[in-house]
């Protein structure tokens, strides 16, 4: 197991806002996350929110725009903020913003020149989640959530293995991304030509054949540049009905696709897992 390096502390509403270095052994380079750990961990262990931000974001984004951590603190909720995919000048990259370093979302690649470093499925569910409970104050009661291509991981990542999380929200997420640009190039360039193995990493589809025993919640802005072409959240809500699942989608009218739009409902989201972290 990898040896966290801290890189960064700040005291945030009575508990730590902190950044680790460490060497992956899952993607084959140094990753650096982000935790704020609320003041209950001083006394004993705490569960974890896994936060999942979007295209270009690094850990930093949802750490210093998404005011997440004044409720986190007074819920006791740890929040874990990964980096969107693997990092360094030895790893595979692309001149776009939607494919490359920033923009793994959050798949097992099994395409060249992505296989060797590009498998962030693999890195959230297993390698972070074992290395922060065995060396930080967490327990392993763990919620997942995230922002546009992070709301599409968190989604499918819950859908995938819903013994892992308590509970699963999205932000404006990528909701059926074999039927949307962002998702046919990314699924291409890591997946391969077979539509038949995009299809596990796609939340309605994943939710139509499943269901899911976990509770879902969507929120998605009607103000959003991206909604019509690359979100698509009636085909997750589709899904959701015809699967009986405990699924709230949200429209929230006005609202972008910004950081301001997950500002606005992050407590909301916080509460939401909070009901169920807790139990
Ligand atoms: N530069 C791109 C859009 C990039 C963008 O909007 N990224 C979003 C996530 S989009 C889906 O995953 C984001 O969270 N950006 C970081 C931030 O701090 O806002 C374009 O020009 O279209």
């Amino acid at each position: 197991m990898s040896a966290l390096t801290l890189v960064q502390e700040q005291k945030c509403f009575g508990g730590r806002q902190v950044r680790f270095k460490h060497a992956s052994a899952v993607l084959s380079c140094d990753m650096q996350f982000s935790v704020f750990l609320p003041p209950q961990a001083a006394e004993g262990k705490v569960p974890a929110l896994y936060w999942l931000s979007g295209l270009t974001c690094s850990d930093e984004n949802f750490a210093t725009k998404a005011g997440a951590q004044r409720v986190a603190a007074e819920l006791g909720i740890a929040l874990i903020i990964p980096d969107t995919s693997p990092r360094g000048e030895a790893v595979a990259d692309d001149a776009a913003y939607d494919l490359g370093q920033g923009a793994g979302f959050y798949v097992n690649a099994t395409q060249v020149p992505w296989a060797t470093h590009y498998r962030m499925y693999d890195y959230i569910l297993t390698e972070l989640p074992t290395l922060l409970e065995a060396q930080l104050p967490l327990s392993d009661k763990r919620a997942i959530s995230g922002h546009s291509m992070g709301g599409h991981g968190a989604l499918v990542l819950a859908l995938r293995n819903p013994a892992r999380f308590t509970s699963v929200s999205a932000f404006a997420p990528i909701a059926n991304p074999v039927n949307c640009p962002w998702g046919q190039k990314a699924f291409t360039a890591y997946l391969g030509e077979d539509r038949t193995r995009w299809e596990e990493f796609d939340a309605s589809l994943l939710l139509a054949r499943r269901g899911s025993p976990l509770p879902l919640l969507v929120d998605q802005g009607d103000a959003d540049n991206f909604l019509a072409e690359q979100l698509k959240p009636q085909t997750l809500y589709t899904a959701g009905m015809q699967a009986s699942a405990n699924l709230l989608l949200r429209m929230q009218p006005g609202y972008d696709h910004s950081y301001y739009f997950i500002a606005s409902f992050i407590e909301e989201h916080l509460r939401f897992h909070a009901g169920y972290l807790q139990d």
